[in-house]
């Protein structure tokens, strides 16, 4: 992808924006931490850059988390998170080998698998090696067999081609496709499904400690950012453009190659004064050498109400990055000189940490929960968007600066 020379760490993102019908692939570089970042977008009919010739991806269709015991993994975003139970396959539904249990957070599907026999296998080994992680983010799309084709015909690794399954509410075609790491695509037509999730599941009741809880109103999955280690990331990105037909578009944010000057410039000025940065172990680094290679680092869930939304995550136990109040004081002022009008107090988004990042045309508020596994790895994004379509790169700096707190008092910095 041209000029950009990726060095260190550097991490991938796909991006949908459902009302505008665009999905976004970003691709981000770091350097010390991220120094560059380019987005990439696809079926996006209303931004410039090549049309697909054929087919569309539609939506996160769901993610699937390999997991040592998927029981108690749902349980944890159903208490936590507010999700209810979707659907379940396991014993008592002839599936023999696989537990799985679906999750649904409005249009948010997360699935949750476990393997029930002491034998070796790709999960087993896989679990084993990254821990609990998310093994496939599956797309819903039109045009399934044109999208499989292009890709076998760009050299896309077929991990499981076309099949299907159906069940009384119909037929769901899908094939799956290998992409960074032990990571895969499953790419879903469900056009003629009128179940609720796929067949083979049945479907769940309520969990009754929702009666308890505070309701989580959280709609959709707006992008998911991939990790890449060292060299990783232009391998990662040319497969999207290659094999998906991901393209780059010319836009505020996603100009080919967007530079955050800012950051950078501050980052290598620091680096110069302060030779001891240079041994800080990334963020990036350090979810690289916990997972053990690429992998997904953090689904961001969209919100139309961020504030109600984190009270109440808050008052369920979710645990999510502080942030100094310097950050606010600073936000304070330069909001005053910025066009844009923020409708959300300043003071209750200091209370609950929400960050903000804007343009002269609009802005998005977004936090980040501490790591929901042992290790440093996954975290869960809520954003809230008001006309921005940015990813809140105005708060690298101190999103970084507050995951490096958590990594010094893990003995990891
Ligand atoms: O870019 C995004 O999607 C963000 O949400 C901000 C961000 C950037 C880099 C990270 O390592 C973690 C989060
Ligand atoms: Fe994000």
């Amino acid at each position: 992808m041209t000029t950009m020379t990726f060095k260190d760490t550097s991490y991938i993102s796909c991006k949908l924006n459902s009302k505008e019908q665009h999905f976004k692939l970003v691709v981000f570089c770091s350097c010390e931490q991220v120094l560059s970042a380019a987005a990439t977008t696809l079926t996006s009919y209303t931004d410039k850059g090549r049309k697909p010739d054929n087919g569309r991806f539609l939506s996160f269709d769901h993610l699937t988390f390999w997991v040592s015991n998927a029981k108690q993994a749902a349980s944890y975003y159903i208490t936590r998170f507010g999700f209810e139970p979707l659907a379940y396959r396991g014993l008592e539904t002839g599936s023999r080998k696989i537990a799985s249990h679906a999750v649904r957070l409005n249009k948010i599907v997360f699935v949750f698998e476990a393997q029930y026999e002491p034998e070796d296998s790709d999960l087993v080994k896989e679990v084993g090696y990254h821990g609990d992680f998310v093994k496939d983010v599956a797309f819903e799309v039109e045009n399934l067999d044109y999208i499989v084709e292009y890709a076998k015909k760009q050299g896309a690794v077929v991990v499981r081609d076309l099949w299907e399954e159906s069940d009384k509410f119909g037929v769901v075609r899908m094939a799956t496709l290998k992409t960074y790491g032990d990571n895969t695509h499953t790419l879903v037509d469900r056009s003629k499904y009128k179940g609720s999730f796929l067949p083979g599941y049945i479907t769940l009741n309520k969990d009754p400690i929702s009666n308890f809880l505070p309701k989580v109103e959280i709609n959709f999955v707006d992008h998911v950012v991939g990790n890449q280690p060292d060299q990783g990331m232009e391998v990662a990105a040319s497969w999207y453009e290659r094999c998906l037909q991901f393209h780059s578009v010319h836009g505020v944010f996603c100009a080919t190659f967007y530079r955050h000057g800012k950051l950078g410039g501050e980052r290598t000025k620091c680096r110069s004064m302060s030779p001891r940065l240079d041994k800080k172990k990334s963020q990036i680094q350090e979810y690289v050498e916990y997972h053990g290679g690429a992998g997904v680092q953090h689904i961001a869930i969209n919100t139309e109400d961020i504030i109600t939304a984190i009270e109440n995550l808050r008052a369920r136990g979710v645990e999510f990055l502080s942030i100094p109040s310097e950050y606010y004081r600073i936000i304070r002022e330069r909001l005053k000189e910025s066009k844009v009008r923020v409708a959300e107090s300043i003071d209750v988004l200091e209370r609950l940490n929400i960050l903000i990042d804007y343009d002269d045309d609009g802005y998005l508020l977004q936090i980040f929960t501490k790591n929901t596994q042992d290790r440093p790895t996954l975290f869960i994004e809520v954003i809230q968007r008001r006309n921005h379509n940015g990813f809140g790169a105005g708060n690298f700096k101190t999103l970084f600066e507050s995951i490096e707190l958590e990594q010094e008092k893990r003995g990891n910095l």
